[in-house]
């Protein structure tokens, strides 16, 4: 079985959560099998060892985010939802599958760096709100994206179109 198929097996589906007519994908499957969940983050650090950062999506982004960092001992940059960073931020809102937010990113977070290469994680991409927010962010920032990677991607609510026409690479490992 390959990588994809063996994720694709471990992720639960959740029909109405969190409200009707959402079909959610339950990741909590797939991190209770340490040695699959250690498979996935040896896959990204093997691919994205050169970045200079990574930058993970509060909450689910910097579960994968910080071990991948880890592994590569880069830097982990955490995109927080508002009001939760302590220090200057940028903000951006957006609208994601179920509601809006607002997310921030510190803005000295590639401060040691010049032209940082950024790799962004986040464990889902649906309608891509979320990570438009993210690219718009690391970007103001100075960060030079080299890739945004996912875990799982939801093809049909074309978030992937959103990311791309920014400019930047997107990476899904399991589509549906
Ligand atoms: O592509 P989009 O339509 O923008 O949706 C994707 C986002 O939604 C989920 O996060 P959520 O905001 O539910 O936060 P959580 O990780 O804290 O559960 C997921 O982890 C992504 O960040
Ligand atoms: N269907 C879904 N399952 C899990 N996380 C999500 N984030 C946005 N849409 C989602």
């Amino acid at each position: 079985m390959t990588l994809a198929e063996k994720v694709q097996k471990a992720i639960r589906d959740i029909p109405d959560y969190p409200q009707k007519g959402i079909i959610f994908k339950d990741i909590t499957t797939l991190l209770n099998d340490g040695e699959l969940f250690s498979e996935v983050i040896d896959y990204f650090s093997e691919k994205y060892k050169n970045v200079d950062f990574i930058c993970g999506i509060e909450s689910r982004g910097f579960i994968f985010g910080a071990a991948i960092a880890a592994k590569i001992k880069k830097g982990f940059v955490p995109l927080r939802k508002k009001g939760k960073l302590p220090y200057t931020t940028v903000a951006e809102k957006y609208a994601l599958e179920y509601g809006f937010d607002e997310i921030e990113i510190h803005i000295d977070a590639f401060k040691n760096v010049k032209n940082p290469k950024v790799l962004l994680i986040d464990d889902l991409i649906a309608t891509g709100g979320t990570a438009e927010a993210a690219v718009k962010l690391i970007e103001k920032i100075g960060g030079d994206l080299v890739a945004a990677a996912f875990i799982i991607e939801l093809t049909f609510l074309d978030g992937a179109k959103k990311i791309k026409e920014l400019g930047v690479e997107v990476d899904s490992l399991v589509k549906y």
